[in-house]
């Protein structure tokens, strides 16, 4: 990819973002720019990946054709009423904060410009991320493809309806943190009848990457695929009905009621 893209902000979603698409090779570290409040932050990122230091949000919005606000909800606002009027025509702003949407970003940079929405997960690290996107009235077909090739650079995109964003945010954005969770608790019971911690992460890590793969890769419903591996009177299905007994399905729910609640707010 020629164009060069900016990341307004360097937290933790902007620095897998970066990691992301360095490994894949869509873009040359060289014609990435990242500003940050805190300035210091970038000079690891630069010495990691070899990206451009930008001095200021200002320089991002200057110098990329693609820029990225990964910033929190927050800071939208003053960072777009800074970098407004340096948005020329063919430059593309992406928003990934949890409940901004295009419609209210359009209006704080008072005229129409080309602008996607995306919703990605920290997995985009690793070329394993989910990235949902939706697009405004703007964005021709060529830049739609644009942004779908950059993120499918690091994991894969899913186009959906603006309005199932916040749902996206939910099950796609914040689900890995649920799942890190599991994860540890299912190493830690394994750690608690003695296994190592390290081997107990790597079992259990696998089993859910695994698991994950048969649904995406068979095609198969999840309750068939438990249900295989419940043999009749056997281990699997105790298990089964002691988390159904702890409320495992409500707990889940509860989970994103509470990320849907907030995300309502405009977070
Ligand atoms: N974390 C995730 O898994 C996901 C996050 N997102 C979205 O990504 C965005 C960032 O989240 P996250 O990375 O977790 O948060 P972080 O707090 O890790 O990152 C935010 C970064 O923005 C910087 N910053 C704050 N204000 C400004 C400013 N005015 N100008 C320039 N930089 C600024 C902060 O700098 P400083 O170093 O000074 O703190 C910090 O590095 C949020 O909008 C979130 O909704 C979306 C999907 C998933
Ligand atoms: O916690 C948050 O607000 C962001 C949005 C999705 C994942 N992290």
């Amino acid at each position: 990819m020629n164009r060069k893209v900016g990341f307004i902000g360097s937290g933790n979603m902007a620095k897998a973002m970066i990691g992301g698409l360095v490994e894949s090779k869509i873009i040359n570290p060289a014609n990435i720019f990242v500003s940050n409040r805190t300035i210091t932050k970038l000079v690891e990122l630069h010495e990691t990946y070899g990206i451009q230091i930008a001095e200021s949000n200002v320089e991002v919005a200057k110098k990329c054709d693609i820029i990225i606000l990964s910033i929190t909800p927050d800071q939208y606002e003053s960072v777009i009423d800074e970098i407004k009027e340096e948005i020329q025509e063919e430059q593309i702003i992406v928003l990934i904060a949890g409940g901004q949407s295009i419609a209210a970003n359009e209006e704080r940079f008072e005229r129409q410009v080309k602008m996607a929405k995306a919703m990605p997960n920290t997995p985009v690290l690793v070329g394993e991320g989910l990235t949902a996107l939706s697009f405004n009235a703007v964005m021709t077909e060529e830049d739609k493809q644009t942004i779908i090739n950059l993120c499918e650079s690091f994991g894969k995109a899913e186009v959906i309806d603006e309005s199932l964003m916040d749902t996206a945010s939910a099950v796609g954005g914040s689900s890995p943190a649920f799942i890190y969770m599991y994860i540890e608790a299912l190493a830690d019971a394994a750690v608690l009848y003695g296994m190592p911690r390290e081997k107990a992460y790597t079992i259990a890590s696998q089993a859910v990457l695994g698991s994950a793969k048969m649904v995406l890769e068979t095609g198969e419903h999840p309750a068939k695929l438990k249900d295989d591996v419940c043999s009749p009177g056997g281990t699997t299905i105790q298990s089964v009905a002691a988390l159904e007994d702890s409320g495992f399905r409500s707990a889940v729910h509860q989970a994103i009621h509470a990320n849907m609640a907030k995300l309502g707010e405009g977070q």
